[in-house]
């Protein structure tokens, strides 16, 4: 199959170094030319994927319309708050003659504007193209080195093209289950990405394994609470999009999202980690989103409003921590 990757972050990069490895041909797109032209002449992508050579097999470039030409499937591989404007350029480039047969979001949060999951924005703004999202506990630097991991592709149609997309992704390193709920799966994505946040808080004030095991526990059910009542099939949330990548970002010394919130908990200010920093941290960016989306819905987020107000209001963990232990008692 021939893969059009854009967006050159970390995630990006390793998707496109495991599909060029399972035999495909792989653009990945750049928007800046000097960091096409510098993983060109480097073959490493030194900004956000140190260390992964980019063998000459794998195509470079930082103009989305010619990989979008050649492409069978698109892989949007940006921040979620950019994953609007990606796509608008994206239809306002569209022929009819393009050979596309799905667009696929790979990021984990939503959009700022309209609050919108990217399955939802590409349904929108890319409705031609049959629309889903892949996820799971599979951070870049794992899946670029070839460490066994396992994925969710979700489409809300399934169909033979997107079975032969399935096998396409997988090899003896990789395997993706397929899903029938791109909502879930998004909102699994995205939800997982706050409560890390919480959990890498409980790392840095030195809470240890009851704490952090109650924490992820708790989360997980809270998580399956907003999910579902924003969509989503609860079974999803069992899975590797949901309590897979909670596991995983919440204990993964890599997360960004963890890292974010162990840093609060030791004094660092939200400014001070966020100015100037290259790569994305959407969990402090989604809190707020959702927190609008579940206080108008009235659904109870104890564990995402104290994410929010550590964000948000400078709240001092410790108290967040004093106030999520000393809330009224209630059944499990
Ligand atoms: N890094 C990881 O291990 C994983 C990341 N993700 C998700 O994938 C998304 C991207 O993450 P990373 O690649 O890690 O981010 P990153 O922080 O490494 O890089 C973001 C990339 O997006 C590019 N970008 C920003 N605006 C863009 C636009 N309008 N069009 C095209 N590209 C644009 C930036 O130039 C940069 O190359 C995030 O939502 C993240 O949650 C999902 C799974 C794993
Ligand atoms: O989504 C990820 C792994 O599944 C990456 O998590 P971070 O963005 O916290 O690094």
């Amino acid at each position: 199959m021939n893969f059009a990757v854009l967006g050159a972050g970390a995630w990006g990069t390793a998707l496109a170094l495991h599909l060029d490895r399972c035999g495909h041909t792989v653009t990945l797109v750049s928007r800046r030319l000097e960091h096409a032209a510098e993983m060109a002449s480097s073959r490493e992508n030194k900004d956000y994927l140190p260390g992964a050579k980019i063998p000459p097999s794998l195509q470079l470039g930082h103009e989305i319309m010619p990989a979008l030409m050649e492409a069978d499937a698109v892989i949007l591989a940006c921040p979620a708050k950019a994953l609007r404007n990606l796509c608008e350029e994206i239809a306002s480039m569209r022929e009819s003659s393009w050979g596309i047969s799905a667009v696929i979001a790979v990021c984990k949060g939503l959009d700022p504007q309209s609050l919108d999951l990217p399955v939802e924005v590409l349904k929108e703004v890319l409705p031609h193209y049959p629309a889903g999202v892949l996820s799971g506990p599979t951070h870049a630097g794992g899946l670029a080195e070839g460490l066994p991991s396992a994925a969710v592709l979700a489409f809300a149609e399934d169909s033979q093209w997107i079975r032969d997309l399935q096998g396409a992704f997988s090899n003896d390193a990789f395997r993706l289950y397929f899903s029938d709920d791109p909502i879930g799966v998004s909102l699994a994505g995205s939800l997982k990405n706050i409560f890390a946040i919480a959990c890498g808080c409980c790392d840095g004030l030195g809470l240890g394994d009851n704490a952090k095991a109650a924490l992820l526990t708790r989360s997980l059910a809270e998580m399956v609470e907003i999910g579902t009542t924003l969509g989503g099939k609860r079974e999803t949330f069992s899975g590797l999009s949901g309590v897979g990548d909670l596991v995983a970002t919440s204990y993964g010394p890599w997360s960004r999202n963890r890292t974010f919130g162990e840093n609060l908990a030791k004094g660092k200010l939200v400014e001070d980690q966020l100015k100037d920093r290259k790569t994305v941290v959407e969990g402090a960016l989604s809190v707020r989103w959702y927190r609008e989306r579940c206080r108008k819905m009235e659904i109870s987020t104890p564990i995402l409003d104290e994410v929010y107000s550590l964000v948000y209001e400078e709240k001092d963990p410790s108290h967040a921590l004093r106030d999520l232990m000393s809330r009224q008692l209630k059944s499990e």
